[in-house]
């Protein structure tokens, strides 16, 4: 369960995020859905510690990261914006070096390892060097990384960036049983079809701010519109137009 109220963050006198409050709940899958610059990688950052916030509270499963973060980031699943795999690794001991820092043992390493390759379609890569892989190569092992250790809380910055249509059906299934087993899935998006098929719960930013949450249909009221893409550009342009 991650809570977050009235979260402040600047970058000088730039403003990245401004009194930001949400709620992501176990057995849940939110998604964040923002124009470019909204906030929602630094959002998403400031909630695993790796940036310090101005002011504001946040808690994962009622832990503060700025108290302790070293809690926190164990209890989190995080795919970052930018995934970095070790070349020299072949994908089976990179999975295997995460599993043994998050404590498991050799054999709860290797059942672990070949379940996550299961659930994320990458045995066939499973001992082939890192080196060289395709995007959606990449990002699927990164998926599988940030699962490896079942985190109860899940944070994906845009996930689904370079899969192709089986990858991404991969993803969603493997999201679906993880939030049947209450695990607290938080995604930051630009892909409306995802959050159409995934969301229980959306939060809409810009500019720094929350300007909208809810569900689907929630939002689609709220903004008069017929379909999510209609509603999200609706209540954008509203939250421009009260910025000007
Ligand atoms: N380290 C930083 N230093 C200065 N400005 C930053 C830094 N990180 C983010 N920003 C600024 O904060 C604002 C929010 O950026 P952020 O990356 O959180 O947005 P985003 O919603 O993730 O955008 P995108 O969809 O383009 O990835 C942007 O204006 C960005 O330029």
């Amino acid at each position: 369960m991650i809570e977050v109220t009235n979260l402040n963050k600047s970058f000088g006198k730039l403003r990245a995020l401004n009194n930001v409050s949400f709620k992501a709940g176990n057995g849940g899958i939110t998604c964040m859905l923002g124009p470019n610059g909204a906030g929602k990688t630094s959002l998403l950052r400031t909630l695993l510690g790796l940036m310090p916030r101005d002011s504001g509270a946040v808690y994962v499963d009622g832990v503060d990261p700025a108290a302790d973060a070293r809690t926190v980031r164990a209890s989190i699943g995080f795919l970052p914006d930018q995934v970095g795999l070790y070349d020299r690794l072949t994908a089976r001991e990179y999975l295997s070096y995460f599993a043994r820092l998050g404590g498991m043992d050799a054999p709860q390493t290797q059942a672990r390892v070949a379940e996550v390759a299961e659930l994320f379609d990458i045995e066939s890569l499973l001992n082939r060097r890192t080196l060289g892989f395709s995007q959606g190569e990449r990002m699927r092992v990164s998926l599988a990384r940030a699962t490896l250790t079942r985190p109860r809380n899940l944070i994906l910055d845009e996930p689904t960036r370079g899969l192709d249509v089986m990858s991404t059906r991969t993803l969603r299934k493997a999201l679906l049983s993880l939030r049947a087993s209450g695990c607290c899935i938080l995604l930051s998006t630009h892909i409306m079809q995802e959050v159409a098929q995934l969301s229980d719960h959306i939060v809409v930013m810009a500019r720094g701010t929350v300007i909208a949450s809810g569900s689907q249909q929630q939002l689609q009221q709220a903004s008069d519109a017929d379909d999510l893409e209609d509603a999200f550009v609706n209540l954008v342009a509203t939250a421009e137009m009260e910025y000007a």
